[in-house]
């Protein structure tokens, strides 16, 4: 245990007898599964980096945690993880030093307990006393009796009590403001609000939705299996704008088991990432229309769809991946359809020119699609986004150069920040010489497209991950 766990900044105003160093051992004190996996996930994503949503899944399987402990662990997990700047700001009002100075497996008991307190609707006993358990167990009895001071002070208030005491003044800080109440990081709340060009209403809206957990959408195979019998087959909705959407309904269980995706009929994939993909197959272009490239493909989503649409109109497809064991994602999500994948840099893919449409997915910031990686928005940086749009500026050109005169290329990312979105195009397209076409009538049936000539969907708007989607023609 380390010098930093036993101290105990805000210990309890009541005398307690030395923790014992020798003699009989307590017995362990109960824990029950679902929060031990939550507290192994926090732990991981804090240690190692990891990704929340690729340890929780193995944990779940390890452990064997199925039905209400499956679905309280991921819960738990998946919340604190979303909420955790909120959280460490409510827990830092609590301790008297700052929170990156509490101890790592202590603050995941505290991040864990402050999310049952402040946004589910876990009796405060029961919240307390499993982090008190889990920190006796990880750290030893002083540190149980910080936690539990900590998380007894936390727990005086409710969620909007502590943000109305801690957040910026709206009338000073609107964004600030929504951006603590919503648990999202300054900066990207206003990137937000810089693509909806607006602080208002509609920021709140979309910060909101970015805040709760999204569904997960299907997407049906063009040519094996239809949106309709896909929806019957799994408890589903047909998707209200992809014509090979299903959405599921939440708690529906481990996509993976279901049959249609063992049997590689359909893929677990965001509506708007179906959108994107299909737009591209609907920009018109004259002549021919058979060589289709996808230059940023792994782990192959949208190229599974882009192949069962090439191979139902007679094309085929190049997908280039620059990381090996993406472009072995991709080769497995594309088996039987006509794709062939280069593991390559699209900005240097050596491929011959002469292409009629093609997909640049590129490397983004993920800012559209948080809802979907618990942890990211905690741990994206502004200056991520510097390195990455000359990345993007790159491969789309090298896209332009690849397309024949008068093919298209779609410059797709899952991120509204205007520099990853229309800053890109617009330098591009001015350079290349390139059309840039209005999109909006490729997205056949979706709402609240604003002016164009770009898409970009929203959470709040069209319940799909925030993708944006540009349509450039080569002159
Ligand atoms: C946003 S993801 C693409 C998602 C994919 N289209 C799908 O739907 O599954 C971007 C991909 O580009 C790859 N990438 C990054 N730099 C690249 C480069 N220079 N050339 C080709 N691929 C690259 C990344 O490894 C990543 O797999």
């Amino acid at each position: 245990m380390s010098g930093e766990r036993q101290q105990r900044p805000s210990r309890p105003q009541r005398s307690r007898p030395a923790p014992r160093k020798q003699g009989p051992r307590r017995p362990p004190p109960y824990e029950d599964p679902a929060r031990r996996v939550a507290f192994e996930v926090l732990r991981a994503v804090r240690e190692r980096d990891a990704y929340a949503n690729l340890v929780l899944p193995d944990l779940l399987r390890q452990r064997k945690l199925s039905g209400r402990d499956a679905s309280l662990a991921t819960e738990l997990a998946y919340g604190t993880c979303r909420a955790q700047g909120l959280l460490d700001e409510i827990i830092g009002a609590n301790v008297d030093r700052p929170v990156s100075k509490v101890d790592g497996v202590v603050l995941d008991c505290l991040r864990l307990g402050a999310y049952q307190l402040l946004r589910t609707r876990i009796p405060e006993h029961a919240a307390v006393d499993s982090m008190v358990n889990m920190a006796r167990l990880e750290a030893g009895s002083p540190v149980a009796g910080f936690v539990n001071a900590v998380l007894r002070k936390v727990s005086e208030k409710d969620e909007a009590a502590w943000v109305d005491e801690l957040a910026p003044d709206p009338e000073k800080d609107a964004i600030g403001n929504l951006a603590l109440r919503t648990a999202h990081p300054r900066w990207v709340a206003r990137s937000f609000a810089e693509a909806l060009g607006d602080k208002g209403a509609e920021l709140k809206a979309a910060l909101e939705a970015d805040d709760t957990r999204p569904e997960v959408h299907l997407v049906a195979r063009p040519g094996e299996i239809s949106a309709d019998e896909l929806a019957a087959i799994t408890g589903g909705d047909v998707a209200p704008y992809s014509p090979y959407g299903v959405h599921l309904p939440a708690g529906a269980g481990d996509p993976a088991d279901s049959e249609p995706i063992r049997e590689k009929l359909a893929a677990v994939q965001d509506e708007g990432s179906q959108l994107c993909a299909v737009a591209l197959t609907k920009v018109p272009v004259e002549g021919s229309d058979e060589r289709w490239l996808d230059l940023c493909a792994g782990p192959g989503g949208k190229a599974a769809l882009l192949g069962a649409l090439a191979g139902i109109s007679g094309a085929t497809v190049d997908a280039v991946e620059q990381a090996p064991h993406r472009a072995r994602l991709v080769e497995q999500a594309t088996a039987g359809l006509p794709v062939t994948v280069h593991v390559g840099d699209g900005r240097e893919s050596g491929l011959e020119p002469g292409f009629d449409r093609i997909l640049v997915d590129a490397p983004c910031s993920g800012l559209g699609s948080l809802r979907r990686r618990p942890e990211s928005r905690w741990r994206r940086k502004p200056s991520d986004v510097a390195d990455l749009t000359k990345l993007q500026g790159q491969l789309l050109t090298a896209a332009l150069e690849l397309a024949r005169p008068g093919g298209v290329v779609a410059y797709v990312v899952c991120s509204p920040h205007l520099a990853e979105t229309e800053g890109v195009v617009a330098e591009v397209a001015r350079r290349a010489k390139a059309e840039i076409v209005d999109a909006r009538e490729f997205f056949p049936g979706v709402p609240l497209l604003g002016d164009g000539p770009y898409v970009q969907l929203w959470p709040h708007r069209h319940g799909t991950d925030a993708m944006f989607f540009a349509a450039l023609r080569v002159r």
